[in-house]
């Protein structure tokens, strides 16, 4: 897990990011939209694939064709690495899915 990052450490992790926010000083969010509903399902099943084999997950909200991923890490309090590297996992498997997204 490891320790919380600082301010100017999370500022500049988001620099490398897209479509990344910071929420409450301590939450990663980012909405991802689909052109189908079965889309937003099928990226879900992904990321609970990513979640499971890093042992770190997601807040998921799914709104019809737009899926909203909120990401902490609870145990440290506050934004870690692997919030970092989930997030980049998360957008790698955006980037790979099928033509399910929004033209
Ligand atoms: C027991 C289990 O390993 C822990 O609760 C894990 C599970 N998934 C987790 N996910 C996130 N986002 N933060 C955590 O601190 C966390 N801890």
């Amino acid at each position: 897990m490891g320790s919380r990052l600082t301010t100017e450490e999370v500022k500049a992790r988001l620099s490398s990011l897209e479509g990344w926010t910071v929420e409450e000083g301590k939450w990663l969010v980012k909405k991802y939209r689909f052109s189908f509903f079965t889309g937003s399902i099928a990226f879900v099943n992904r990321i609970a694939d990513i979640a499971e084999a890093m042992n770190h997950h997601p807040m998921i909200a799914i709104d019809y064709r737009m899926v909203t991923l909120r990401l902490t890490s609870w145990n440290a309090g506050g934004l870690t690495e692997l919030d970092f590297a989930s997030v980049v996992r998360y957008d790698e498997a955006y980037a790979g899915s099928a033509d399910d997204r929004t033209p």
